[in-house]
């Protein structure tokens, strides 16, 4: 169509359009958001609304269009930003009812997948820039305005990108990022990075990257570009955003992505919450809390002081029952306070945002008031509150305690606050009930009982007489309206009236719209004090969720030592003994001498759960948490990785056992002596040789190179022939008993070899044909002659005899380490009790 031919509001759409190419443009028209063309086919396709076409143009021409109303657009903009797509909102800026000509329109806002900060779910920023050989990259979260700024290699920006999931990628135009990231990649001008530092470091009011903590300025490049491209977007709606920090990877202990879906950290393999750790643990009340949990559990603490810092106050609140309960009823009156945070900076808070932060803000003056008078400990201590009584109180003073849902509905501000306001509400009110004398003036005058004076929007105030008593109306009475029953009047005093009603309504409203701005200005201004005392409420509510768990669960407090050991007696899995009833405990002994523990013992006998246990008793341990155990010893880790079949890459068209030797190798590349190795049937992937062959070089590297804790849980009996030859591998199996033609799980570890899978009598207790099953065991007896299995009774005793053995061994040393010429009596009388009672085997019976 020509330019000519268009409507001047077509037009209008045209050059907006033009600015805002990459993104479907909500154009505003009245009550709705209208989209055109190309835009409107997208629209209509991915939102499921109708597509109508309109003769717009002057030749009649007609164009494809839809639209959403205004008040709803949110849940359409939602759906379209997470597939992807970009939205410019156009609004009228000016009231058409008062515009000369075309009204005034403008794009105020454009929502992309990563800056819709008003969804949780769809927010996440994220950028990526390359300096030389090394990859910089920058993390936003719009919601909650956390921003960190990082610096490393391919490998750890993949980490870090999907630990932190950012649903939108910024890179610079013409930078080829070969990395596996899932979002949505939006290139940028490079200039735009360079800008964005100038930006940053001005709005910070720092002269270098070393001010916020960065060792190299390509992090602060990288926070410029997201920082640059979010005023960019969010133009005047620009949320709160944290001043950049690093995020340091060695402050944390290390759980790759694998590791995070292998061990169901945060949700299920089926992607259900109730059945990952994340959904077991969460007992915190507010939602800031629920996100450091989260954060947390992906992101335990490395280093021993701030374990114990975040165990100590766990067991304070364990011990002061009354206090932990005081602290969750308070908790549970605390709205999302980074969310409200975002929404006052965004210019986006209701006054019911405001009610809600009046409360919150009254709930942490009294947390504030309970941490400092009953509790003690290190973590309490150090918390940071920041004083917003006080706006609490002025929202309190100003706002009335129930307003409307929108400020243009009026009624927000309490008496008492402004005269003139009081002013007029009295001469609203008083004109109200003129009105009501003047109706029965009016009534007394004509005789006509019914008549009643009414208002509406488009009329404004008007007399009505039904049709029967039309014969009785006055010559000054003036036509309005017809309707079917009645009809509608005015008189010169009504519209003096309405006038003067009018006049102050609108003064209400202009006065009450400046008093509520005012206060929002207000609490703009310590918008700093409520971030900080947001982070320290989800840092209580962190604790409190611990020791709440706790509690309910009998976890124990685990001791965290330096040393390379993990000793658990009677560790349970913790999702698992949620589920199961009767969960079988079991002991974990791992230090410097016996470092890797191989587990065969036949399908579904419990090994998988027994070494996933360990993973998730030795996170809960660094994440400050009590355990699962009857008593655990937990030595420092620095990362946890699986090998865990869990098929999360078949999608990406990588075969099994590519995958799970990808796996493998990422594990092998970045793990170190201090880290715990989970291995869950190794080499499944591929024929049995090479299986096997693969993992007794892959064990052996571990052993000799690595020194790493690690658990394996294989078929391959073949693998049980290394303990021995690598002197701190030790082999164990999970015992069940043949019964007759059935096999009875026990769930119990045992030291030594299993003598194979029973998998025959899995398949049997599956149902498979009898015929099968018989022809399967006649089969496995002949290869069982062959290669001389032992029965499940000649395993049962040989693990007795190394268990006793190691048990005589285990006390022989510390007889060894006793200085027997400084024992007081006491204590060698302890020692006799405890060496006695090490001795039991059962009831009755002693060892030797
Ligand atoms: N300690 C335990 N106490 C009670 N039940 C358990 C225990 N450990 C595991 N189970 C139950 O046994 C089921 C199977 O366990 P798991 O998957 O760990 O066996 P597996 O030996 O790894 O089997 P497969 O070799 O076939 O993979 C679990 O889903 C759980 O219900």
């Amino acid at each position: 169509m020509q330019n000519e031919e268009l409507t001047p509001m077509l037009l209008q759409y045209h050059s907006l359009k033009r600015e805002y190419e990459d993104c479907l443009l909500f154009f505003r028209l009245g009550d709705f958001y209208e989209l055109f063309y190309e835009d409107a086919i997208i629209g209509s396709r991915e939102l499921g609304i109708v597509l109508t076409s309109r003769p717009v143009g002057k030749g009649k021409e007609k164009i494809p269009m839809c639209g959403v109303p205004y008040h709803s657009f949110s849940s359409y903009v939602s759906r379209l930003v997470s597939r992807g797509y970009k939205v410019a909102i156009c609004e009228q800026l000016e009231d058409s009812s008062q515009a000369k000509g075309l009204v005034k329109r403008d794009v105020v806002r454009v929502i992309t997948p990563g800056t819709y900060f008003e969804k949780e779910e769809h927010s996440g920023l994220a950028s990526i820039y390359k300096l030389k050989d090394r990859y910089y990259c920058a993390y936003l979260n719009p919601y909650t305005g956390e921003f960190f700024g990082f610096c490393g290699d391919k490998k750890q920006v993949e980490e870090f990108m999907l630990k932190l999931s950012p649903k939108e990628v910024l890179t610079p135009k013409g930078l080829s990022i070969d990395l596996n990231l899932k979002a949505y990649i939006t290139s940028i001008p490079e200039e735009d990075f360079i800008e964005g530092k100038k930006v940053i470091l001005e709005k910070w009011q720092a002269y270098h990257h070393k001010a916020f903590g960065f060792e190299d300025e390509g992090c602060l490049y990288a926070c410029g570009g997201v920082y640059i491209y979010l005023k960019r977007t969010q133009k005047n709606f620009l949320p709160y955003v944290q001043r950049p920090k690093p995020y340091r990877m060695q402050t944390y202990l290390r759980i790759d992505h694998r590791a995070r879906v292998g061990l169901e950290l945060t949700e299920s393999y089926e992607g259900h919450k109730e059945h990952s750790l994340f959904g077991i643990l969460d007992r915190t009340i507010t939602p800031m809390g629920r996100r450091l949990l989260k954060f947390n559990i992906l992101h335990p603490y490395s280093s021993l002081d701030a374990i114990l810092k975040v165990q100590d106050a766990v067991e304070e609140l364990i011990q002061k029952r009354h206090v932990l309960k005081t602290l969750r009823e308070l908790l549970d009156g605390i709205h999302d306070l980074e969310k409200l945070v975002s929404r006052i900076s965004g210019n986006m808070a209701t006054p019911r945002d405001l009610v809600h932060l009046k409360k919150a803000l009254y709930s942490v003056y009294q947390i504030k008031d309970l941490v400092d008078r009953e509790l003690s400990s290190e973590f309490f201590k150090e918390l940071y509150f920041a004083d917003t009584l006080h706006l609490a109180q002025e929202i309190d003073r100003v706002l009335v305690d129930d307003p409307p849902l929108h400020v243009k509905e009026g009624g927000l501000i309490k008496d008492g606050v402004s005269k003139e306001l009081d002013e007029l509400k009295s001469v609203r009110d008083n004109s109200e009930s003129i009105l009501k004398e003047y109706e029965e003036e009016l009534r007394t005058l004509t005789g006509i009982g019914s008549l009643k004076i009414g208002y509406n929007k488009v009329m404004g105030y008007y007399i009505e007489v039904t049709k029967p008593n039309l014969k009785f109306v006055p010559s000054y009475f003036k036509r309005r309206q017809t309707l079917s029953n009645a009809e509608r009047f005015t008189t010169d005093k009504l519209i003096e009236l309405e006038e003067k009603i009018m006049a102050s309504q609108k003064k209400i409203e202009l006065i009450e719209y400046e008093l509520y701005s005012q206060l929002k200005a207000h609490i703009l201004s310590y918008i700093e004090d409520i971030a900080k005392n947001a982070k320290a409420i989800a840092q209580l509510d962190y604790v409190q969720s611990l020791a709440t768990i706790a509690i309910e669960k009998d976890w124990t407090k685990p001791r965290m030592v330096e040393e390379k050991v993990i000793h658990i007696e009677g560790g349970r899995h913790p999702v698992i003994e949620s589920f199961v009833r009767d969960y079988v405990p079991n002991d974990t002994h791992m230090d410097e001498e016996s470092f890797m523990m191989v587990i065969t013992g036949p399908n579904m006998a419990g090994k998988s759960s027994y070494i996933r246990q360990v993973a998730l008793i030795t996170i809960l341990a660094h994440m400050g948490s009590f355990v699962p155990a009857k008593s655990a010893t937990i030595g420092l880790v620095s990362s946890v990785h699986t090998r865990i079949g869990s098929g999360d890459m078949l999608a990406l068209g990588v075969s099994t056992f590519m995958n799970e030797m990808l796996d493998v190798a990422s594990m092998l590349n970045t793990a170190d002596e201090r880290s715990l190795l989970i291995l869950d049937e190794l080499g499944r992937g591929t024929s049995t040789y090479d299986g096997i062959a693969i993992s007794k070089a892959i064990l052996e590297y571990i052993h000799d190179k690595l020194k790493a804790r690690t658990l394996v849980a294989t078929h391959y009996t073949e693998l049980t022939e290394l303990e021995g030859k690598l002197k701190g591998l030790k082999n164990y199996h999970m015992a069940a008993i043949q019964e007759d033609k059935d096999v009875r799980f026990l769930y119990v570890l045992k030291r030594g070899p299993s003598n194979g899978s029973l998998g025959v009598y899995i398949a049997q207790m599956a149902g498979l044909p009898e015929e099968i099953v018989s022809k399967a065991h006649q089969y496995y007896s002949m290869l069982a002659t062959k290669s001389e299995v032992p029965t499940l009774e000649e395993v049962y005793q040989k693990s007795i005899q190394m268990e006793q053995v190691e048990k005589l061994q285990r006390i022989a040393e510390k007889l060894k380490s006793v200085d027997v010429a400084n024992l007081t009596p006491l204590q060698a009388l302890l020692l006799l009790a405890q060496l006695k009672e090490e001795l039991l085997i059962d009831k009755e019976h002693y060892l030797l």
